[in-house]
């Protein structure tokens, strides 16, 4: 019989406040100092094992082995996820529900994204060019607010357009918060769901009628497995899971802009490129920068991996920053080195920023093509259509605030379209 293992604990009471003074390096750190891909700990007054590498992300997205109902905190749902989303699904009905939304993400559909981004982004573009300078991230959050809304078969009056993107941006600022922070967040996903929860109607009462093939469409003529329509707030929920992510985005667009400015030899590669530079670039600023710190599920049933043992109901986090800087699966991960992506295998476990695993039977993010698409056009946007200077600013970013954000917001000044 093969030798049960003990996870390697730290010692303490709960260490929910070095996870949130340390951010995205507390897992990395423990593994570090462990030399260990796993470490049990405390966490939210529970026991809670972290783990990290390609080994681990493989086995966290074993579908037998984890569950996701009852592992996200209630406090995330209360601002970033909602409640009775997809994220909090399993099995059959998960699949069914994802199944809705990956519906939506036909080549097609990402080709409308395309247009209707570039759009967008020329439309303000001559807005910025009339200012004596702009900030990315305020910017990008409305960008993507017209472009979220514009997709999904969503009107948006421009009266409105300053409050949406507000709300939007504060259900992502505000999901790892606390105090007043985490009450704006809650108070933003209130009026989220209720705008959200009026189109639904709307169309089911048929005062709308939006294209087919939107997710407004999609979500408010979706039947679950019994064959019955969503209930409104979770209708309102899912479509709220398209709009929010979307505007999301904005922090990767300010990224994007961060990385050509940080990395200015990079801007002559992407200019001399045919295009295939722009796909290594746009996975580079993935990989790199951070934005999820990790992914959590619970143990499903009891089982040993690798001689350690999970007992039913264990909270578990997925490492996915530090998948994604581990040095036993990238070279040199804290230089910023699009080329990496050249030899890439395409493993779904060891390149996680928006999880791992299957995108259509597993919990990996729905809109990772999305994301990539609507990062490509801001890049060449950003590279062959924009002349801009970067004034002198704070260009740091932290690494224990989450979500990361530019601390600037990085700031343009002098856009002029060439
Ligand atoms: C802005 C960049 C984005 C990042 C960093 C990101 C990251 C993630 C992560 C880490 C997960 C959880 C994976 C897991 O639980 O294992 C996730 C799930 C999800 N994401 Fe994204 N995401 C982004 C953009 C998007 C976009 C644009 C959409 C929609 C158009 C989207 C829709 C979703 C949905 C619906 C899920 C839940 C999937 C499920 O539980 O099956 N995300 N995302």
């Amino acid at each position: 019989m093969a030798l049960q293992k003990t996870i390697p604990k730290e010692t303490g009471i709960d260490h929910s406040l070095d996870l949130l003074r340390e951010g995205y390096m507390f897992i990395p750190n423990r593994r570090h100092s462990f030399q260990q891909d796993l470490f049990a700990t405390r966490l939210l007054g529970q026991r809670a094992v972290c783990m990290g590498g390609k080994e681990a992300a493989e086995i966290f997205y074993d579908e037998t082995k984890f569950k996701r109902s009852s592992a996200a905190p209630k406090r995330v749902q209360k601002t970033l996820f909602g409640e009775k989303g997809v994220q909090t699904l399993d099995g059959k009905e998960h699949r069914h529900r994802k199944q809705m939304f990956m519906s939506l993400m036909e080549p097609e559909q990402l080709e409308l994204l395309h247009t209707i981004t570039y759009k967008h982004l020329d439309l303000m573009t001559t807005d910025w060019e009339k200012e004596s300078s702009m900030v990315m991230y305020e910017e990008a959050k409305k960008l993507m607010t017209r472009v979220a809304c514009e997709w999904a078969g969503i009107p948006l009056w421009a009266s409105e357009l300053d409050k949406r993107a507000k709300d939007l941006g504060t259900l992502i600022e505000s999901s790892v918060s606390m105090g007043v922070q985490y009450r704006k967040g809650k108070n933003a996903r209130k009026r989220s769901e209720n705008w959200m929860k009026d189109l639904i109607a709307q169309v089911r009462n048929k005062e709308r009628n939006p294209e087919e093939d939107t997710a407004l469409y999609t979500i408010a003529w979706h039947r679950d497995l019994q064959g019955k329509l969503l209930e409104p707030d979770v209708a309102a929920v899912e479509l709220l899971n398209i709009i929010r992510p979307i505007v999301a985005i904005a922090i990767y667009i300010s990224f994007t802009t961060l990385a050509l400015h940080q990395f200015p030899e990079q801007k002559y590669k992407l200019e001399e490129s045919e295009g295939e530079y722009y796909q290594l670039f746009v996975q580079e600023v993935r990989r790199y920068y951070p934005f999820f710190p990790f992914a959590g599920a619970r143990v499903k049933e009891d089982f040993t991996w690798r001689g350690y043992h999970f007992k039913k109901g264990m909270l578990t986090l997925l490492d996915l920053y530090g998948t994604n800087h581990d040095v036993h699966l990238w070279e040199n991960p804290d230089k910023f080195y699009p080329e990496r992506f050249t030899d890439w295998e395409g493993s779904p476990f060891d390149f996680i920023p928006q999880g791992g695993g299957n995108h259509y039977l597993g919990h990996r993010c729905a809109g990772e093509w999305v994301t990539i698409q609507v990062m490509k056009v801001v890049l060449d946007y950003l590279v062959n259509r924009l002349d801009y200077h970067v004034p002198l600013q704070d260009l740091s970013f932290s690494m224990v605030s989450m979500p990361s954000i530019p601390k600037s917001g990085i700031k343009l000044s002098k856009v002029e379209k060439v």
